[in-house]
C-alpha cells in the first residue's frame, strides 16, 4: 500500500474521493483538522470507505499520512468554511441568548396525541435557537453544510443537543432510506462513509463508528423523491413538524440548541407539490411553514436566492417576518453524483441498519435473524406513486378533482399482488387506536387506509421480505433482531434490498 505524508497549509482544504473497493486510512501526525466540523484525533487512524467523498479542512496547517489510494486527491484554498464559521457564531449567538431568556417558559402538559389535530404552536421564539433549513440543487453540499453546522454546535462544550431534521428521503441520515427523521445530536459525529453520514441509530443495534446512540422520530415515506407523491410526502412533513414542537416544548436544551433541515434537491423544482401551476416552490413554503424555520440557506444558487426573496414576499406577513434567506458559496469540492451511485449507497444502508458495517472487520457487526410468519397475521399497504397528471396537461379550462390518496392494501389472495413484497423494504408501524385506523376506511375502500391517518402513526421498525410461500400462506422476512415484532401492520414503497 502506498503511504505518503501531506503537509495541507493552514486555512485549506485537502479534497479527496475514493471510487468504487476503494479504502484510504488517514491519520493525523501534526497540527489540527476537522471533517464536516468533526475534529480528528491525533494520532487516531480514519477508515474512509464507501466510495466516500469529502474535504479535511485545517485552520492552522496540519500533516496527514495517508494510506492506500483514491481516485482523486488535492488540496484547495477556495473554501466556503470561513462562510460556514460565521453562520455558526451567529447561531451560537442566539442559543446562549435563547438558554438566558428561557427560565420563564413553562410547557403545558397536554398529552401529545390529543393535540394533533390543529395543534397550535406553544413554543416561545425568544426562547429557542434557529431553525436553519438548507435548500440547494442535487448535489450542492446542503447534507454537507448541515452537518458541519450540526458539528460545530456539538462541539462547542456548552452541553447543545441540536437537532437534525432529515427531510431527504433519499438518503435516510441514521436510518435507512425513505424515512423522515428528527434526531437530537450530543456530540459531533465523524464522515468515514456516506452510508453512516450522520451516524447510526440505536434501534439497529450497537451505536456503530463513533457516533453515540441515536435515537430518531421518523415517519415512513418509502419512496425516494418527494415528486413521487408530493401529498403523502407533506402530510408526513407536517406530522413531523408537529411532533418536533412537542418535543422542543418539553425539552429546554434541545429547544435552545436550534434545529438544521436538509432537504432534498426537489424542493427547489418549482412545480413540485402544488396543483396551481401558478403556485411556486409549494415544498420550500410547506416546509417554511410547518417547521417555522427562521433562517432560510441557499446554496450557491443566484436565480434560487432571488426566487426565494420573491416567494417571501407572497407569503403572510407574520411568517414572512421572522425569515432571514441567506446565500452562501457552493464549495468547489462538491461532487456530481449520479443514479448508480445513490442505488449504491441507498442499498448500503439498508445493509448496514441489518448487518452493521460489513466493510471493515473492525467495526461492530449485528446479526439480523430470519423469520416466517403467517401472512394472515400481517397488514401491508402500498404507499403509491402519485399518478394523476399534473395541471398543465389538462386541457385549458379544465380543474383536476382531487381525491384522498390511500394507501393501498395488498390484497393476499392475489398472488401478483404478493410478489410485488419479495425484496421490498416494510416500515413497521403502529397506530396509537389501530383498530378505529383499520376499521374505518374498511368499507368504502376494500381495507385501504387514508394517507391522513399517517400522521398519527409511529414507525417502530424495518424488515425485509426475503421470500414468500403463497401455497402454505407464509412470509420470511429479515428482522433486526430476535423476538415479537413490534408490530404487524406495515406500509412499503420502492426501495427493494437482496444480498448480491
Ligand atoms: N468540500 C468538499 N470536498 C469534497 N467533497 C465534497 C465537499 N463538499 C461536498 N462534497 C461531496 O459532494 C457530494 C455532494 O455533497 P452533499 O451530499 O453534501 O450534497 P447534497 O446537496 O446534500 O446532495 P443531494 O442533492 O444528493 O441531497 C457528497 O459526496 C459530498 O461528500
Amino acid at each position: 500500500m502506498t503511504q505518503r505524508v501531506v503537509s495541507i497549509p493552514p486555512l485549506n482544504e485537502f479534497r479527496l474521493e475514493l471510487d468504487v473497493n476503494e479504502e484510504l486510512s488517514i491519520r493525523l501526525v501534526e497540527g489540527r483538522a476537522e471533517l464536516n466540523g468533526c475534529e480528528l484525533s491525533l494520532e487516531k487512524s480514519l477508515a474512509l470507505k464507501d466510495e466516500l467523498k469529502c474535504s479535511i479542512y485545517t485552520w492552522t496547517g496540519c500533516k496527514l499520512e495517508i494510506t492506500g489510494q483514491s481516485l482523486v486527491e488535492y488540496t484547495s484554498n477556495e473554501t466556503p468554511l470561513i462562510t460556514y464559521l460565521n453562520l455558526h457564531l451567529a447561531f451560537e449567538q442566539q442559543r446562549i441568548k435563547a438558554r438566558n431568556t428561557q427560565s420563564d417558559f413553562k410547557p403545558s402538559p397536554e398529552k401529545p396525541n390529543e393535540r394533533l389535530p390543529g395543534y397550535v404552536n406553544a413554543v416561545d421564539a425568544s426562547s429557542s435557537g434557529y431553525r436553519v433549513m438548507v435548500i440547494g440543487q442535487e448535489d450542492s453540499g446542503k447534507s454537507t453544510l448541515s452537518k458541519t453546522l450540526l458539528n460545530y454546535a456539538a462541539r462547542t462544550g456548552k452541553g447543545w443537543t441540536p437537532i437534525f431534521v432529515n427531510l431527504d428521503p433519499s438518503d435516510g441520515g441514521p436510518l435507512p432510506p425513505g424515512t423522515l427523521s428528527a434526531t437530537a445530536y450530543s456530540t459531533s459525529t465523524q464522515t468515514t462513509s456516506p452510508v453512516n453520514a450522520f451516524g447510526s441509530c440505536s434501534t439497529s443495534g450497537a451505536a456503530l463508528d463513533n457516533s453515540a446512540a441515536l435515537i430518531p422520530q421518523a415517519l415512513p415515506y418509502a419512496h425516494a423523491s418527494p415528486a413521487r407523491n408530493p401529498k403523502v410526502y407533506k402530510i408526513l412533513l407536517e406530522a413531523l413538524a408537529r411532533r418536533l414542537d412537542m418535543r422542543l416544548e418539553r425539552d429546554a436544551k434541545a429547544r435552545s440548541s436550534g434545529v438544521f433541515i436538509d432537504t432534498p434537491a426537489a424542493f427547489t423544482s418549482a412545480n413540485i407539490g402544488s396543483d396551481d401551476k401558478n403556485s411556486k416552490y409549494d415544498l420550500i413554503k410547506h416546509a417554511l411553514h410547518a417547521f417555522r424555520v427562521d433562517v432560510l440557506l441557499v446554496i450557491g444558487h443566484e436565480k434560487l436566492y432571488i426566487e426565494m426573496q420573491r416567494l417571501l414576499k407572497s407569503l403572510d406577513a407574520n411568517i414572512a417576518q421572522n425569515i432571514k434567506i441567506l446565500k452562501v458559496p457552493k464549495s468547489g469540492g462538491a461532487v456530481e453524483t449520479d443514479d448508480a451511485y445513490r442505488s449504491r449507497i441507498q442499498a448500503a444502508q439498508i445493509k448496514s441498519f441489518f448487518y452493521g458495517n460489513m466493510s471493515n472487520i473492525s467495526d461492530e457487526q449485528l446479526s439480523p435473524q430470519s423469520m416466517t410468519i403467517k401472512i394472515d397475521n400481517l397488514k401491508v399497504f402500498k404507499i403509491t406513486e402519485d399518478k394523476v397528471a399534473p395541471s398543465s396537461a389538462l386541457p385549458i379550462g379544465a380543474s383536476r378533482v382531487l381525491e384522498n390518496t390511500q394507501l393501498e392494501r395488498v390484497n393476499f389472495e392475489s398472488s401478483s399482488q404478493l410478489l410485488t413484497l419479495v425484496h421490498s423494504l416494510l416500515y413497521l408501524v403502529k397506530w396509537p387506536d389501530s383498530n378505529n385506523v383499520l376499521n374505518k376506511h374498511a368499507k368504502e375502500f376494500e381495507g385501504d387506509i387514508d394517507s391522513k391517518d399517517l400522521i398519527r402513526a409511529d414507525l417502530v421498525g424495518f424488515l425485509i421480505v426475503t421470500a414468500i410461500d403463497s401455497a402454505k400462506r407464509t412470509i420470511t422476512v429479515l428482522a433486526p433482531s430476535p423476538g415479537r415484532l413490534p408490530s404487524l401492520n406495515a406500509v412499503f414503497g420502492s426501495f427493494e434490498w437482496q444480498d448480491t
